[in-house]
């Protein structure tokens, strides 16, 4: 589907979002282990995390979806999942596959587990490294890198001391998962901090983990977790298109409420604040070990930055959306130390640098970035190319908000992968 979009005058309203993914893919994944019922409410219903809830019930898990955004799930505890009958199916969801490998190594049968065209090309062999050392045995293709990946698990799970290469949660969640079942502690350090909803929601479920700075330690459990009610705060990675859609065009003022605030996942927020971004978090709370809050956002004159180092994984899903707010900022905004960005859905570097350049930005595009001069004009009349990346198709959109002419995104239905309610919440701002 090509999505046409035109410019807009000024936003002023209220909004809520659905549940925040990657929290509600891990409230699918640590409900089914634990034991007794589940509540999920404000579950995020999208594509990849309609993967995790298939998946986990192809295991044995009861999860029962009551309406769009309500789950219940009757655990049974983490050691009664069953041989799958069939391949299981990630489709375009790198958590689910990443974290599901980690319960996979766990268990007492094999099981296969591929992904889409796009999956099947993201590396898995920096999930598959630490749990081998644990005790799971793994077949995938290209040398051990990519899916199809075969898992043997193996309920003599070792616990182990890693230092990940990367700073990612998907991997530090994997191995958190499989040290669940391991006897003994494992630790995990970080070369910087990555998301921590897999910690919080461990511990809010029972489970002995701690964290220090970067590193995490958990005792594998010699009983089960508890099963919890669980309510998902809004996702503050679908926050940032709206959040920059009230920036960058004049006279707007945008309430979003109920966002998750959690410190590894703002990142966007102090990028945007160092930008200049007239940015407030009112009614601060806690919900269920995750920080939520609302967010106040007014239009504001931007200056460009230098975002690079550890700031990246906390604004890692937000560059593509940054980088629109830095084609209106004054000077120039440079992307440094992002590489993690090639491995995504598409080669997140590559999209922005051509579909910006198709749309009259002048971006140069580095190895592990880009640069971008700000100040310039959206100059539109064309079609850009989504790369069937929901966060490229979304970036876009609100590009074509401030631009000279209207601009067509193609295969706009992957924002269902992260965001079905995009298009009815990108109406609703315009119209007021
Ligand atoms: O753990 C998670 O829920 C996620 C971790 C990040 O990936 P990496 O772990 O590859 O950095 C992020 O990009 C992804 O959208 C969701
Ligand atoms: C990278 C993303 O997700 P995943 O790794 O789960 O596919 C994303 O949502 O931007």
């Amino acid at each position: 589907m090509n999505f046409e979009v035109t410019p807009t005058e000024n936003i002023n309203t209220e909004i809520t979002l659905p549940g925040d993914k990657s929290i509600s893919h891990r409230a699918l994944i640590i409900g089914s282990l634990a034991e007794g019922e589940t509540k999920i409410h404000n579950f995020l219903s999208s594509e990849d995390t309609l993967s995790t809830l298939n998946i986990l019930n192809s295991l044995g898990a009861n999860i029962k979806q009551i309406d769009k955004s309500e789950i219940i799930i009757e655990g049974k505890g983490k050691d009664n999942f069953v041989e799958p009958s069939n391949v299981l199916n990630a489709k375009n969801s790198g958590t689910t596959m990443r974290l599901m490998m980690g319960v996979l190594s766990a268990q007492n049968f094999y099981s296969v587990i591929t992904g889409d065209d796009s999956l099947r090309e993201r590396p898995m062999k920096r999930v598959i490294d630490p749990l081998s050392k644990m005790g799971g045995r793994f077949y995938a293709r290209k040398n051990g890198e990519f899916a199809p990946i075969t898992i043997l698990g193996t309920k003599d799970i070792s616990p182990i001391v890693y230092k990940t290469p990367v700073a990612s949660a998907q991997v530090k969640s994997a191995i958190l998962l499989a040290g669940l079942y391991a006897k003994g502690e494992t630790k995990i350090i970080e070369p910087a901090k990555s998301r921590d909803h897999t910690e919080r929601m461990l511990k809010y479920f029972g489970a002995d983990i701690t964290q220090k700075d970067t590193t995490v330690v958990i005792q594998g459990l010699t009983n089960n977790l508890k099963g919890r009610e669980f309510f998902v705060p809004g996702d503050i990675s679908s926050a940032s298109f709206f959040i920059v859609a009230t920036l960058i065009t004049k006279n707007s003022t945008l309430l979003i409420k109920n966002v998750g605030i959690n410190p590894t996942r703002t990142g966007i927020l102090s990028v945007l604040k160092m930008m200049g971004a007239d940015i407030k978090i009112i009614n601060e709370k806690t919900l269920n070990n995750e920080p939520v809050g609302d967010l106040l956002v007014k239009s504001s004159s931007l200056k460009g930055t230098e975002i690079k180092g550890e700031m990246i994984p906390s604004i890692i899903d937000e560059i593509p959306i940054l980088a629109i707010a830095a084609t209106q900022a004054n000077g120039k905004t440079s992307i440094k130390d992002a590489k993690e960005l090639r491995y995504k859905e598409t080669d997140r570097i590559r999209a922005i640098t051509k579909e910006l350049n198709k749309l009259g930005i002048d971006v140069l595009e580095k190895e592990d970035g880009f640069d971008i001069i700000g100040s310039q004009k959206i100059r539109g009349n064309c079609t850009c190319e989504s790369y069937n990346d929901h966060r490229i198709a979304m970036s876009l959109a609100i590009a074509g908000l401030i631009a000279d002419n209207p601009i067509e995104i193609n295969n706009f239905e992957c924002v269902n992968i992260s965001f079905p309610e995009f298009t009815e919440i990108y109406e609703k701002i315009r119209s007021k």
